[in-house]
């Protein structure tokens, strides 16, 4: 049967990157989603401005929700310190596949705990199965719907503290504008909007940072 687009793109990583070379496999993903097919990565430009809210966090507990493919988990995981490692939730377990495959292709596997499932089951089990007390970093790039009762999750579940930082991809396209009238109407959060284009478009989008001031 066909193959699918992540399994297309899994094959591009495995031809045109170097095994154990995060920085390559990230430009093969790029190449991919700009001459063959189109992929919703977080991308290169706002892949840039992830890069530089990590580097500034320097978290030692980090959570995504949403690997797709791996492509803003291996662009996370290549900056983290030493010993620290990144959860990403998957609901997808077709596409979890690929993107272990190509977390382990960077040689970033013993960076990274992939669990799939959704937010609203995890999310609540974060303290007693991975020993979290709170998130310093979050990277929400999931179902857009999804945004809103997740943070309002994490409140609830204790999961945030004085300074920890959420980074939205998508607030403009798709969109997620119940979650951006919170955040930015919320006097919990200080937040800050880091404007962009979708990946590999010239479509407007961007990313939300919100700082919780607890
Ligand atoms: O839909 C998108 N992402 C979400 C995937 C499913 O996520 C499901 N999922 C993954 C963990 C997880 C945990 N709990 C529940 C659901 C959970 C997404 C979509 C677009 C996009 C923009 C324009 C278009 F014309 C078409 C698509 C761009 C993006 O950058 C995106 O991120
Ligand atoms: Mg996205």
């Amino acid at each position: 049967t066909r193959s699918t687009r992540p399994q297309r793109m899994l094959k591009a990583v495995q031809k045109n990157a170097t095994k154990g070379n995060p920085k390559s496999v990230i430009s093969a993903i790029d190449y991919f989603c700009k001459h063959s097919e189109w992929a919703m990565n977080v991308g290169d430009e706002k892949g840039s401005i992830l890069d530089s809210v990590v580097t500034e966090v320097n978290p030692s507990t980090v959570l995504e929700l949403g690997t797709y493919c791996g492509y803003s988990t291996v662009r996370i995981a290549r900056l983290l310190s030493p010993g620290t490692k990144l959860i990403t939730l998957e609901f997808n377990p077709a596409n979890a596949a690929v993107a272990k495959q190509i977390i382990a292709y960077a040689g970033l596997q013993d960076k990274v705990i992939l669990v799939e499932g959704s937010s609203g089951d995890l999310i609540p089990q974060m303290k007693e199965r991975f020993g979290i007390t709170t998130f310093d970093f979050i990277f929400l790039d999931h179902w857009k719907d999804r945004y809103l009762p997740d943070i309002k999750l994490f409140e609830e579940c204790g999961l945030l503290r004085k300074g920890s930082v959420l980074l939205a991809d998508n607030v403009i396209c798709p969109g997620t504008p119940e979650y951006l009238e919170y955040v930015r109407k919320s006097p919990r959060y200080e937040s800050k909007y880091f404007p962009a284009h979708l990946e590999y478009t010239k479509v407007e989008d961007g990313l939300e940072k919100s700082v919780f001031l607890g």
